[in-house]
């Protein structure tokens, strides 16, 4: 039995000798690569934190102390370690998830993999726990230098080194890279402590003690304080997190266990807010991703392990179509500048940043920031695009309402991984963004459906400087054209069944492929219908609006929240106009969905072609009988 299989429980580390732990690490990296290549998920990172997490559950009781992961990607080897080694499914349904999940263990807390929310939660278990006289239990944060980079880190930061008397140790694994190098001043802080000479070896770890324990041991604080000063130009950097009141410990090597442990317990002791800056290195003991340079397989799909090449080509159809169109429109808009919140690659920026390398931000993972600057920059006559995945525009909400929208700013965000991704589980759908954006007066939103549509709705929203503008597409293969066979106002006819239309189906973005299923389902059962791509579809169009009136029943069908996006918005639009046509929404449910493949999801909410012919068809059956005559039914009473 190897190591690895004898680890049920954290304790069960502690009776490990430090050879054994050795062999432990490297067993759990040989699984890592073999399970992940499998499934696909989070390599780089979780190889990257083998040490680190053994250290952490040798020194820490979870789940009475409390070790809570950052954006929870780097969580596998905490699976492990907690009683998970089953990882045949890993991200599947009914599988593991990939991310910390409640439902699975004790041990996980935050499921939440929006980057920088982990000190923050610390920080309120803390008080919490202070409040509740349970102020013994420590609080353990462990928080990528990339997500350091995060607004909210800062802000939780400025509240933990207020609590002196709480113990909350926050871990920086430190690896220099979010998907790339980590970018910014904190980066180049960080750079410049992890080349510095061993600070809190040099200087005596009990100066608190010394300090606490009377003249003698204050007099002795006094000259190791001195001795710091004197020192300061030379290992000045660890100021930036001493300043703020939180103690420095570090830099140390985040491989080796030993002195991961060591620091960890001295940490532990101390009782009040320390960092323990662990220097790590990503895709650490598998050559394809120690040498990737693009990401260190920072998350991978299904690979062969022996040459990490992918199984399948391209899972990016829809990314690569905006990656080369943003080029062509770069090359004949010398204003087009772009911003990503550090995820160049992922978005598909990576060949215009080649072009254009000084017209393109990464502002680390601020999505908050980079909505904002973009309001400058259009004011400074810009015409930035933002580009980041549709879940993460979430952050920004606020900036693009109130700095963008407000402000009339002409800035295009283009939303990646919109609607089902599925296998990142609940925080990473693209399910909320037009149920958000919705509310924005003056935003225009267009959903493309296929690779000439997204081109052509790159190409007008960049064209737009009175306002936002947002180009949304889903995650995976772009599918074939789908040609409009004719025109009503500004909304494309994808299909007409049938002598008189009865059913207006209308498909958003990528669903429009379904929409067309729908119509064709219909036809087979005799109900004719009018299928349609309004393509711009925030704000609603008059000229959709007055479609929809020429017919008796109105189907949408979206890749997004089903109560509160464009089906409901089309539904207040006509009743505005005092049109009396029912609207069907087909979309996805108001709840946060389980990890599970995107065709899974699909099924699961009814969302394919036949199943919604087949609700729309006992609809058109339950209309009211003059609805169900086409020469008598109802007109709208216009607008
Ligand atoms: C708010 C937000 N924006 C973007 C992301 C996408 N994302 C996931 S991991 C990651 C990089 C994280 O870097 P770091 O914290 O250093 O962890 P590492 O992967 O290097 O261990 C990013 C940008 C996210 N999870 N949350
Ligand atoms: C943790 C995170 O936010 C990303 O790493 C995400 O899991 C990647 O998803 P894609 O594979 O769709 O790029
Ligand atoms: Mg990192």
């Amino acid at each position: 039995m190897s190591y690895l299989e004898r680890i049920r429980r954290p304790a069960d580390l502690r009776q490990l000798s430090p050879a054994e732990l050795d062999v432990l690490a490297k067993e759990v990296r040989d699984f890592l690569v073999t399970a992940v290549a499998r499934t696909g998920g989070h390599m780089g990172p979780n190889l990257g934190v083998v040490e680190l997490t053994i250290a952490l559950h040798r020194v820490f009781d979870s789940p009475r102390d409390r070790v809570v992961f950052d954006t929870g990607h780097q969580a596998y080897v905490h699976k492990l370690l907690t009683g998970r080694q089953d990882f045949g499914d890993l991200r599947h349904r009914g599988g593991l998830s990939g991310y910390p999940s409640r439902a699975e263990s004790d041990h996980d807390i935050v499921e939440n993999s929006h980057a920088s929310t982990a000190l923050s939660w610390a920080d309120g278990i803390a008080k919490a726990n202070q409040l509740r006289g349970l102020g013994d239990r420590s609080v353990v944060a462990v928080i990528g230098d990339g997500a350091l980079t995060g607004g909210m880190a800062w802000e939780a930061l400025n509240n933990i080194a207020d609590g002196q008397d709480r113990s909350v140790v926050i871990v920086v694994n430190d690896n220099g890279r979010s998907y790339a190098p980590t970018i910014g001043g904190l980066a180049r802080h960080l750079d410049a402590l992890r080349t510095t000479p061993h600070y809190e070896k040099v200087l005596d770890w009990g100066k608190r003690t010394l300090q606490r324990s009377g003249p003698p041991g204050r007099m002795a604080f006094e000259a190791l304080h001195g001795m710091k000063k004197g020192l300061k130009d030379v290992i000045a950097p660890q100021g930036l997190f001493e300043g703020l009141g939180i103690k420095y410990v570090g830099p140390i090597d985040g491989h080796d266990i030993g002195e991961v442990e060591m620091a960890l317990r001295r940490a532990k002791a101390f009782g009040g807010p320390v960092i323990v800056h662990a220097i790590t290195q990503k895709g650490r003991g598998y050559t394809p991703a120690e040498t990737d340079v693009v990401d260190r397989f920072h998350a991978v799909g299904v690979i062969h392990p022996e040459t990490g090449l992918p199984v399948a080509p391209s899972r990016f159809g829809w990314t690569s179509v905006f990656a080369e169109e943003i080029v062509e429109i770069g090359r004949r808009r010398s204003d087009v500048v772009a911003l990503t919140a550090a995820m160049l690659a992922p978005v598909g920026l990576a060949p215009f940043a080649e072009e254009f390398p000084d017209r393109v931000f990464d502002v680390g993972i601020a999505e908050q920031h980079a909505v904002t600057s973009a309001a400058g920059m259009a004011f400074a006559g810009l015409h930035p695009v933002v580009a980041l995945y549709a879940t993460f525009l979430n952050r920004g909400y606020d900036q693009l309402l109130m700095d963008v929208a407000l402000h009339r700013a002409g800035v295009t965000f283009v939303l990646d991984r919109s609607g089902l991704t599925g296998d990142d589980g609940a925080s990473h759908n693209g399910m909320w963004d037009m149920a958000l954006l919705r509310t924005v007066p003056g935003l225009r939103l267009a959903a493309p459906r296929d690779e000439p549509t997204l081109r052509a709705a790159l190409r007008d929203a960049v064209a737009v400087e009175d306002g936002p503008t947002v180009v949304r597409y889903p995650k995976g293969a772009v599918p074939d054209a789908l040609p409009a066979v004719g025109r009503q106002g500004s909304v494309d006819v994808l299909a007409r069944h049938g002598g008189v239309p009865r059913v207006l189906v209308v498909g958003v973005g990528v669903m429009a492929h379904t929409a067309v299923e729908v119509g064709v389902a219909l036809d087979a059962q005799g109900i004719g219908s009018t299928v349609v791509d309004p393509r711009w579809v925030l704000p609603v169009s008059e000229d959709l609006v007055s479609l929809a009136g020429q017919h008796d029943l109105v189907v949408v069908v979206e890749d997004g929240l089903a109560s509160a996006g464009i089906g409901s918005a089309l539904r207040d639009a006509l009743a505005a106009a005092g049109a009396d046509v029912p609207v069907r929404c087909h979309g996805i449910p108001l709840r946060f969905l389980e990890h599970a493949s995107r065709a899974q999801l699909v099924e699961e909410f009814h969302l394919r072609g036949p199943d919604i012919a087949r609700e729309t068809a006992a609809a058109v059956a339950a209309l009211a009988p003059e609805r169900q005559d086409p020469a008598v039914r109802l007109r709208p009473t216009g607008r």
